[in-house]
This record gives structure tokens, C-alpha cells and sequence, in this order.
């Protein structure tokens, strides 16, 4: 018998809001038990920048979790008690490397409630931390404020609301996925493809929220007063936690030195549930398709230790939502359905549409990660290594951050020894992770050419612009200072990533042979899934499907390719 497809009320899903609350998150707790939390947090910014936040919370009584009962309590609570942690880690000269009982009994209890690590995730920073301007209006980027910052800057509530308006308006796809799912087990071809296509409408509309981070979260001000609040306790040496944070929770015998990820939009379970729908399978990062996987393993051979990131950030969701895709992994049938189903052109065309969008959604974020950290990790660099051929700076550089926090650590000093192994281990280079869980979007695609372009078979903008900041990097190691060798690193929040350019260098590829081929095919695309809506799909698609042909085509008028 088939499993049953899951209830998203089941898992706390809502199938309006998706992984967003049904209810509005509170603006604060009512027990006046927790009045003190709620005071800390509500001056929470002028706390860290006058440096009292640390003194506060250490002469802060034990407040048990004991009076917190709807769903709603505990994710504030949860919420407020995430701001405190890493306002109290990050927000002095030094990282504080230990958590006091005030923080860490409260949190630990909550955090078991809501099966999440005792750690600034995705779901407290954005998912439970937002309320609308007007109560009648809907979840819009126009018609949203966050509840909690660091900085009181809007370009950290920014930050966090382009996250919140893309789960609000990927919330609405999850009965249609589901419902996707029993028609394709009823052989409904028709809900199938018309399910399909809203999908792709609507990836694509996430996608151009994602662009709109531009708009009002400056790179600058993110990676260098937002981003270092968000770190967590592993990988962190080089930020100033070589055994990550010791929680002590008041008792000698449970108090333990921890090690946890930071927050990441990776935990977000909208876009892993987008994958787990259509099919899109992530590998280890490095390796390729066509190598053996763990279930192919030779029999008696154990299979070699896997490291998959995407899937180790589930353990960063709310218990309910990390079953909930469980639940639909189980369920999962579209890709098989449509391979069985290819002759249908409406079906196969609506179905690479998903993936040709999720993957243009995947390329958009290289270019956001492009511009708000390899480029300002660069300049960190570059201002740094300016300072060691001058001598020390006088300490007067305005900068709150200067000296501490991840921003900081955008190199170090390394010898040979050190620099492989970081890359044999936990030093995976960050932009050819992001490219390969892009270029993995395309793999199932049905049309053969649509799943040779969605694979990455050319240059998209996203790989062009990386490409001109990895060839920065490089002339700036040239230029490296006599004697030192500086291993230029990434540090990632959830993850640890090196800057090593891509494997496959620097050279652009061109299409010909194709390009009338691939004209034909978007057109095809355009007008088979979108004639209503042409316009919109034109400019959305570009990057995916028009953007080759005009590079060939101009590279082809300058006589560079035949
Ligand atoms: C300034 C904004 C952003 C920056 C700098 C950024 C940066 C990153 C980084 C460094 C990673 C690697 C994992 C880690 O170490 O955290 C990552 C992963 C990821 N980010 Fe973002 N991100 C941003 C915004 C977003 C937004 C708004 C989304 C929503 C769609 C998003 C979706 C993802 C996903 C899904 C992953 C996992 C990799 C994948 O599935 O392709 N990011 N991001
Ligand atoms: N992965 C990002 C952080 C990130 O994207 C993020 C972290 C916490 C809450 C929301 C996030 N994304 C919001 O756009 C980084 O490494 O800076």
C-alpha cells in the first residue's frame, strides 16, 4: 500500500502560509514572568552598542521555560533567547566563549520543545520573527517589519524580509504540490501540468523577490554589522571560539563546550521541499553523477563517508517541518510520472519548467552571494594586507565590528600542510558548492536539451561574475605579501568553505551548433506554458534560457565562435 500523503497541519505547516506560522508571531511574551527577557530584548541594540548587554544578562535570573504553553510562547521565547545568545557571543570585543545559566536553561528547555538546536536558526531569525504593517494586508515585502534585530539597521530587517515574503508566497504551492501528487497517482495528467505550471510561475516570482535583497540590504553593512552576529560555534577558531561556546546551564554535570552552524537560509524548508517534489537530488559536495552513489555501494565495501551538506541543515529545522519533508520524500512521485508520461509536451515542458526556474533561482543567489560576500571578503582582505605592509592601524578606525566577529577572518596565514588540509576536509570552496547544487537542479530535467543546458553546460551571469571576482582573487595572492603564504577562506555561517576558484578555470564557453536549437526551445517554452502571462516570463527567464543565445549570438558577430 502507498504511504499516505501527508496533512500539512499535521507538521505545523500551514497551507496558506507553508513553514510560516498559521498564526501571526507574537510581538511579545504576556506572562509577566518573562518581562525581564522582553525589556533586554526590546533595547537590544543600544545594550551592544554601549557594551552593557553581557553585564545585563549575567546578573539575569534563571527564568525556566515553565510558563510557556500555546506553540506561538515557545517560538518567541525561542526567538528572544537566540537575539540574547549570540547579542551575548558576538556583541563585545572578544567572542564570549561561555553561555550563562540565565540563557542556557531557558534555552535548552525550549529548544528541546521545538526540536531545534540551542542556536540562531533560520526559523527564529526569520520564520517567527515578522509581523505584517497593516493586519488586513498579506505577508508582502511592501506590508512587512521584523520583530527583533541586532542593529536596528532596516537593512537587517531587509535581510531577513525577503526571506519572509518568499516562504509567504511559496506557502500557497504546497497543496498544490501535494495535490500534484495524488493526481499523478490517479494518472491525472492534466492536474498534473496545470499544477506544474502555477509551480513555475510562482519559483519564478521567488526568484525576483530574491533580487530585490539589493534594494535596501547594502553588502557592506550586511557582512560587516549583520553577518557576524549570525555565526554559530563551529569552525569558528579563527573568529576567536577554538572549542566552540561551553552552555553552562547552572550544573556542573550537564554543562558542556558546544559546536553548532549559524543561521542559514539553507535551513529554509520551502526551498529543500522544492527539491524533494520535483526530484532534484544533491550529492556530497565533489562528487559527480555519474559516480557511485552509497546505495550503489559494492556490496561489503563500506561506503565512503558522505558529506551532504543540504541535508545535514535539516537538522536545523523545527522538528515538525524537518517529518514533514520526510513525509513528501516518501510520497515523491512527479519525476517518475512525467518520465512515464513523456510523450505528453505540455506535461515534460511544465515540468523542466520547475526546474529551469528553481535552477535560475539557484544562479540568482550566486550572484547575491557574489556581491555580499566573496566581493566584501576581498576587500577585507585587500584593506587588511594595506595594513600589514603599513604597520598596525592607530586604533581609531570607526568600524564597531573591527578586530572580531567572522567578519574579520576573511584570510589567515597558513603553510602548505595546513592549506590541504583544509581542502581534503572541511574546506569546501563555496562557490563551486553553490554551482553544483545549481547545476544538480537541472539533472532531471525529461528533454534531453533542456537538461544539457540546465546542467551547466555554458555560462550563466551568475558564473560570469563570479569568474571576474576569481580572477580578483587571484592577482590578489600574486600581489601577496613576500614570505607569508595566505590561504584566502570563506567563513560561512552554517558551513566552512575556502575560496578556491572553481575547478574548470576561467575560460568562457560558447554555444553554436545549438543556438538555433535553443531559440526554438524558448520559444517553445514561452508560449507553451506562459501565453498569459508572456511578458513577466520573458524577463524572468532570460537569465536561464535567453541569456545564451545573445551571448553566442554576439560572440558569433565578432567572429569568435563559427
Ligand atoms: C544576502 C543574502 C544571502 C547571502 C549572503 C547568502 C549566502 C549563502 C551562503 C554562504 C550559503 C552557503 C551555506 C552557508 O554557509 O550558510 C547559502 C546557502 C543557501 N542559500 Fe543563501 N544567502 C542569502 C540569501 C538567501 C535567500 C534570500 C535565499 C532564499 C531563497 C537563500 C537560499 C539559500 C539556499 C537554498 C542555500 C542552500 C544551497 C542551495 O540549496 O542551493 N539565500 N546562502
Ligand atoms: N547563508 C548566509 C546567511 C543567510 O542567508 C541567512 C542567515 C540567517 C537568516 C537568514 C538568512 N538569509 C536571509 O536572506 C551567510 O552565509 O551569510
Amino acid at each position: 500500500m502507498l504511504p499516505p500523503i501527508p496533512q500539512p497541519e499535521d507538521y505545523h505547516v500551514s497551507p496558506t502560509t507553508g513553514f510560516l506560522p498559521s498564526e501571526l508571531p507574537l510581538l511579545c511574551l504576556n506572562d509577566p514572568v518573562y518581562e525581564k527577557w522582553e525589556r533586554i530584548v526590546a533595547n537590544l541594540q543600544s545594550l551592544i552598542l554601549s557594551k552593557r548587554l553581557r553585564t545585563v544578562i549575567d546578573k539575569l535570573p534563571i527564568i525556566p521555560a515553565t510558563h510557556l504553553y500555546t506553540e506561538n510562547e515557545w517560538r518567541r521565547a525561542y526567538t528572544v533567547l537566540i537575539f540574547l545568545a549570540h547579542g551575548y557571543i558576538w556583541g563585545g570585543e572578544k567572542p564570549a566563549e561561555r553561555l550563562p545559566p540565565s540563557i542556557t536553561y531557558p534555552l535548552l528547555q525550549v529548544c528541546e520543545h521545538l526540536e531545534l538546536p540551542p542556536v540562531a536558526t533560520y526559523a527564529g531569525l526569520c520564520l517567527w520573527n515578522y509581523k505584517p504593517l497593516f493586519a488586513h494586508d498579506g505577508l508582502t515585502l511592501e506590508n512587512l517589519s521584523t520583530l527583533i534585530t541586532y542593529t536596528g539597521s532596516l537593512d537587517e530587517q531587509w535581510f531577513y524580509l525577503v526571506s519572509v515574503a518568499i516562504e509567504a508566497k511559496g506557502g500557497s504551492t504546497i497543496p498544490l504540490m501535494l495535490d500534484a501528487v495524488q493526481a499523478a497517482r490517479d494518472g491525472d495528467k492534466e492536474i498534473v501540468t496545470e499544477n506544474l505550471r502555477t509551480l513555475a510561475e510562482v519559483l519564478d516570482e521567488i526568484g525576483t523577490l530574491l533580487l530585490r535583497m539589493n534594494e535596501s540590504c547594502d553588502p557592506h553593512v550586511f557582512y560587516h554589522r549583520i553577518r557576524p552576529f549570525l555565526a554559530g560555534s563551529k569552525n569558528m577558531k579563527d573568529a576567536g571560539l577554538p572549542h566552540g561556546v561551553f552552555y553552562d546551564d547552572g550544573d556542573v554535570r550537564t554543562s558542556s563546550w558546544r559546536q553548532y552552524g549559524g543561521g542559514s537560509n539553507a535551513q529554509s524548508s520551502l526551498i529543500q521541499l522544492f527539491d524533494i517534489f520535483l526530484g532534484v537530488e544533491h550529492r556530497p559536495t565533489g562528487s559527480k553523477a555519474s559516480e557511485t552513489s552509497e546505495s550503489e555501494a559494492e556490496p561489503g565495501v563500506a561506503p565512503k563517508p558522505r558529506h551532504n551538506f543540504i541535508h545535514e541543515m535539516r537538522q536545523y529545522m523545527p522538528g515538525p517541518h524537518k517529518r514533514f519533508l520526510q513525509a513528501v520524500e516518501a510520497v515523491s512521485n512527479i519525476r517518475e510520472f512525467v518520465e512515464y508520461n513523456q510523450r505528453d509536451r505540455n506535461l515534460t515542458v511544465a515540468y523542466d519548467a520547475c526546474l529551469a526556474m528553481l535552477r535560475a533561482l539557484r544562479d540568482k543567489h550566486i550572484q547575491i552571494v557574489s556581491r555580499y560576500i566573496i566581493v566584501k571578503s576581498r576587500e577585507a582582505r585587500s584593506v587588511s594586507r594595506s595594513r600589514g605592509r603599513s604597520g598596525p592601524e592607530p586604533d581609531s578606525a570607526p568600524a564597531p565590528n573591527r578586530g572580531r566577529g567572522i567578519a574579520s577572518v576573511s584570510y589567515k596565514n597558513s603553510d602548505a600542510e595546513q592549506r590541504k588540509k583544509m581542502r581534503g576536509t572541511g574546506g569546501t570552496a563555496l562557490i563551486p558548492f553553490l554551482k553544483q547544487a545549481r547545476d544538480e537542479t537541472g539533472e532531471p530535467a525529461i528533454d534531453a536539451w533542456a537538461r544539457k543546458v540546465l546542467t551547466g553546460a555554458r555560462k550563466t551571469a551568475a558564473d560570469r561574475e563570479v569568474d571576474i571576482e576569481s580572477l580578483r582573487v587571484q592577482e590578489d595572492e600574486l600581489d601577496g605579501m613576500p614570505g607569508l603564504e595566505r590561504v584566502p577562506t570563506i567563513v560561512g555561517l552554517a558551513g566552512s568553505w575556502d575560496m578556491e576558484s572553481e575547478g574548470g578555470g576561467l575560460c568562457y564557453q560558447f554555444y553554436s551548433a545549438s543556438d538555433t536549437h535553443s531559440f526554438n526551445y524558448y520559444e517553445h517554452f514561452r508560449f507553451s506554458i506562459h501565453s498569459e502571462h508572456k511578458d513577466q516570463f520573458l524577463s524572468a527567464s532570460h537569465i536561464v534560457l535567453n541569456g545564451p543565445y545573445y551571448d553566442a549570438k554576439q560572440e558569433h558577430d565578432r567572429g569568435r565562435i563559427t
